[in-house]
């Protein structure tokens, strides 16, 4: 009797201690998300997902269903609904079988919680969420740039941008607030250079590698 009751404790430790873990990473669009996240996976085991990336991919992708839906949210700097993003991440996950992905800029709003807990909290472990703050000035510039520099995305143009910071004050910080009300928030200031921004990441993500 004993037996196969402590192998099935073995097993349930085992597969709770497999579960992938996430760091989510947020921030106003051009705080510097996708920079730091390439920066992290250089030093450390990590994969990164970024919602924006797959869902460009996705729109792009000949015969999707949802690509026109997805280029207009985008150019309107609307959250697409979470069915399709959370899909596309749960997919590469899946894909990947690693066991650590930042995921950027998602969750962006309520919908894309409620249905990132709905589909994925019983089988992955948020550990925290890296909280890239900048202001909308800086923000705005460094889109711009990267517009003018031929990032040839649609909505690195003064209008959208404009849309897309009131999503991300209206919707996102609440998320933000969420998590911090848990105590998961990671803030770094990244209004800052960018040798000066990876040395907070190394303090954040050096300790948390060698406990985890
Ligand atoms: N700390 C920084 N200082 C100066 N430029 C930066 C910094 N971080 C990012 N950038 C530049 O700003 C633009 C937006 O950065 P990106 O990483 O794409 O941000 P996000 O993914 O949050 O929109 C890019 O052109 C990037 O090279
Ligand atoms: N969780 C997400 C992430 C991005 N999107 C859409 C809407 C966003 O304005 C665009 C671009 O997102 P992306 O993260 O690539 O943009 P930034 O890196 O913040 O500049 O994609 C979404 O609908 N849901
Ligand atoms: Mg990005």
């Amino acid at each position: 009797m004993l037996i196969p009751l402590v192998q099935g404790i073995r097993k349930f430790a085992m597969s709770a201690a497999q579960k992938p873990q996430i760091v989510f990473v947020l921030g106003a669009p051009g705080s510097g998300k996708g920079t730091i996240c390439k920066n992290i996976v250089e030093n450390y085991k990590f994969i990164h997902l970024s919602a924006g990336d797959l869902l460009r991919e996705e729109q792009n992708t000949e015969g999707s269903e949802h690509g026109d839906m997805i280029k207009e949210y985008i150019k309107l700097g609307k959250i697409v609904p979470v069915e399709i993003t959370c899909g596309l991440l749960k997919k590469a996950i899946e894909k990947s079988g690693a066991s650590r992905f930042l995921v950027d800029g998602f969750p962006r709003n309520q919908n894309n919680l409620d249905g990132w807990e709905k589909v994925m909290s019983q089988c992955v472990d948020v550990k925290f969420v890296l909280f890239l703050d900048c202001s909308e000035e800086v923000c705005t510039e460094r889109c711009l740039n990267r517009g003018a520099q031929g990032s040839g995305r649609t909505d690195d143009n003064l209008d959208s941008l404009k849309k897309r910071f009131n999503t991300y004050s209206n919707e996102t910080m609440p998320i933000i607030k969420y998590y911090e009300g848990k105590g998961m928030v990671e803030r770094v200031d990244s209004n800052r250079t960018l040798p000066e921004i990876f040395e907070d990441i190394k303090k954040i993500f050096t300790p948390f590698i060698s406990q985890s």
